[in-house]
């Protein structure tokens, strides 16, 4: 009988193929937009790859299939694991738990019986898709359980984990109920990707509060037997696939597109665009609000600025997430009754999701660019922003020094989202920008997008895994910068008070407790909204 197992196995909580019933009731599989696919395509095919996932809808009954070349192996998920592992645990508890509490963390044990029970399924699947020896790539916080489940089951694997979203200071994450089963779970990975470098240094400080194990910079040693294995712990920044995305805004039809956008926004002398899921960690309302006091103090006028905010639904059965979509809804509303007129709305807002192509139309029609993350993993838009301004080197990046992509994007105009003054201030300033300033922070901005590509950042985990497998001492790797941290500008990490990165660090192994000195104070304000609304 040929063994059909495969030597990489992705395992990530979506498939990386969208589902689509068509009239005659067949359903169809196509590529899911996203780099992460695009990056691993390549890779997938050579080494005749797997992928792990979950159809995205209640119990598909899916049997494994092919497409273009990758094993694609679907998990089924029932409407009870929906609501607990997947909108109950993954983000209703961990979601804000990761985002420094910008939102209150739920704790239900029921969530966690069950996140615990789908990690299993997940773990299940790829132990079965793994061939001896392979290597197994596991993505993200719906899934931290896995590695340890991997190498319990299947000590002859190397076993990867990237973490898209950030880790918290332990302050924050020690309140989790769970918080040693998932260190420990994680702890199973040869390699545990982290998007920032704070992040990796938040994560191994929260190793030494909780496990009696040391920690040498990237390097934690974990007892194995009667030795210990080296797990590196380390920032790997995701980043967009940048000649795709630098083609695409090079289309004549794509620019044409922009044109014709301007012109039926009323071709005012400036649009600002956001784009983002529908979600509270973005800063939507913060950009709204400030948006909303230009107009009411006269520094911005209808008609001569307008604002495109795209805002793709998301986790819509999430009690915070229908909170916030009324409240940016009320406020577009108001903003629009109180200022628009009969020829110009101040904000066109569109609650869909969009071809790459409309998207890279919109990246060009746009003057300034709002990322107004409170907290965020990375923040690809930002990146998706320069590539597509790579041609004509103009458009302003406004980027919150929360997102991720504030360490990378160091000519952004970089902002505090929570001081809406300082927020103003800086969308004015964007608006008013001369045109050689805007192509230097462009130029800069491109130079590293292009550098830093996606799939330089899947080479670089996958050598480092490379790496494990061969046997390779792992400092030489706990010491080496990315290509973006060896140019990166000097300064801070960009890391704000209370998320600091510890640097090279060793600890004595002994337990020490749940102290919260290093947590950044929780940014939920008891008199606003409960998801923290500014004022
Ligand atoms: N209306 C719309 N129509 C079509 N496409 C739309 C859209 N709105 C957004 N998109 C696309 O969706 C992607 C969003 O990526 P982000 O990094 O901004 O956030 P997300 O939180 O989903 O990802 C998580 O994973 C990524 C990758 O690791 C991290 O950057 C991030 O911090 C983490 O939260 C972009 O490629 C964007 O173009
Ligand atoms: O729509 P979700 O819940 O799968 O989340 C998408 C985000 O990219 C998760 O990192």
């Amino acid at each position: 009988m040929p063994d059909d197992r495969s030597h990489l196995v992705v395992v990530s909580n979506r498939l990386p193929v969208d589902r689509t019933v068509g009239p005659d009731g067949e359903p169809t599989w196509s590529q899911s937009p996203g780099g992460l696919v695009t990056a691993l395509e390549p890779v997938m095919r050579s080494a005749g790859g797997a992928w792990v996932g979950w159809g995205g809808q209640p119990d598909l009954g899916l049997e494994p299939f092919e497409h273009d070349g990758i094993r694609i192996i679907p998990i089924d998920l029932s409407e009870s694991d929906i609501e607990r592992y997947y909108e109950g645990f993954s983000n209703d508890t961990l979601w804000p738990l990761y985002h420094d509490v910008i939102a209150p963390p739920s704790y239900h044990r029921l969530w966690w019986d069950s996140y615990l029970s789908v990690n299993r399924r997940f773990a299940d699947a790829a132990i079965a898709a793994a061939a001896p020896d392979a290597t197994v790539w596991v993505q993200d916080y719906q899934l931290q359980l896995v590695p340890r489940m991997l190498r319990e089951a299947r000590p002859d694997l190397t076993i990867g984990f990237f973490n898209h979203i950030p880790f918290p200071a332990y302050g924050i994450y020690s309140q989790l109920p769970w918080r040693t089963q998932i260190i420990e779970g994680l702890l199973g990975a040869d390699v545990i990707g982290f998007q920032r470098v704070a992040d990796a240094g938040n994560f191994t400080r929260a190793v030494r509060r909780l496990l009696p194990y040391s920690t040498k910079g990237s390097i934690v040693n974990v007892p194995d037997g009667d030795g210990a294995r080296q797990v590196l712990a380390k920032a790997f920044p995701i980043s967009i696939d940048t000649a795709g995305f630098e083609e695409l805004a090079q289309r004549p039809e794509v620019r044409a597109r922009a044109e014709q956008i301007r012109h039926d926004l009323g071709n005012p002398r400036k649009i600002m665009l956001g784009v983002d899921r529908l979600d509270y960690t973005k800063g939507i309302r913060h950009r709204v609000k400030a948006f909303g006091e230009l107009l009411a103090d006269g520094r911005i006028e209808v008609g001569d600025v307008a604002l495109v905010q795209v805002a793709s639904p998301s986790r819509e059965r999430v009690e915070t997430y229908r909170q916030l979509r009324d409240e940016v809804e009320l406020t577009v509303g108001r903003i629009n009754g109180d200022y628009g007129t009969i020829s110009h709305q101040p904000i066109s807002y569109l609650h869909h999701g969009f071809p790459r192509e409309e998207m890279a139309a919109l990246y060009l029609a746009a003057d300034v660019m709002l990322v107004t993350a409170l907290r965020d993993g990375m923040n690809l838009v930002a990146k998706e922003y320069v590539a597509a301004r790579s041609g004509d080197l103009d458009g302003v990046l406004v980027l919150s020094e929360f997102a991720g992509a504030a360490d990378e994007l160091r000519t952004a105009v970089l902002i505090n989202p929570h001081d809406i003054a300082g927020l103003k201030d800086a969308i004015r300033g964007a608006l008013d920008m001369p045109r050689e300033e805007r192509r230097r922070r462009m130029r800069a901005m491109r130079k590293r997008v292009r550098e830093n590509d996606v799939e330089h950042w899947s080479a670089t985990f996958l050598d480092a895994l490379r790496r494990v497998r061969r046997g390779d001492d792992l400092s030489a790797l706990s010491a080496s910068g990315s290509r973006r941290s060896a140019g990166q500008a000097p300064g801070p990490d960009t890391a704000p008070p209370g998320h600091e990165a510890s640097g090279a660090h060793a600890a004595s192994g002994a337990h020490r407790g749940s102290g919260h000195d290093e947590a950044a104070p929780p940014r939920v304000d008891p008199g606003a909204s409960a998801i923290g609304a500014p004022r």
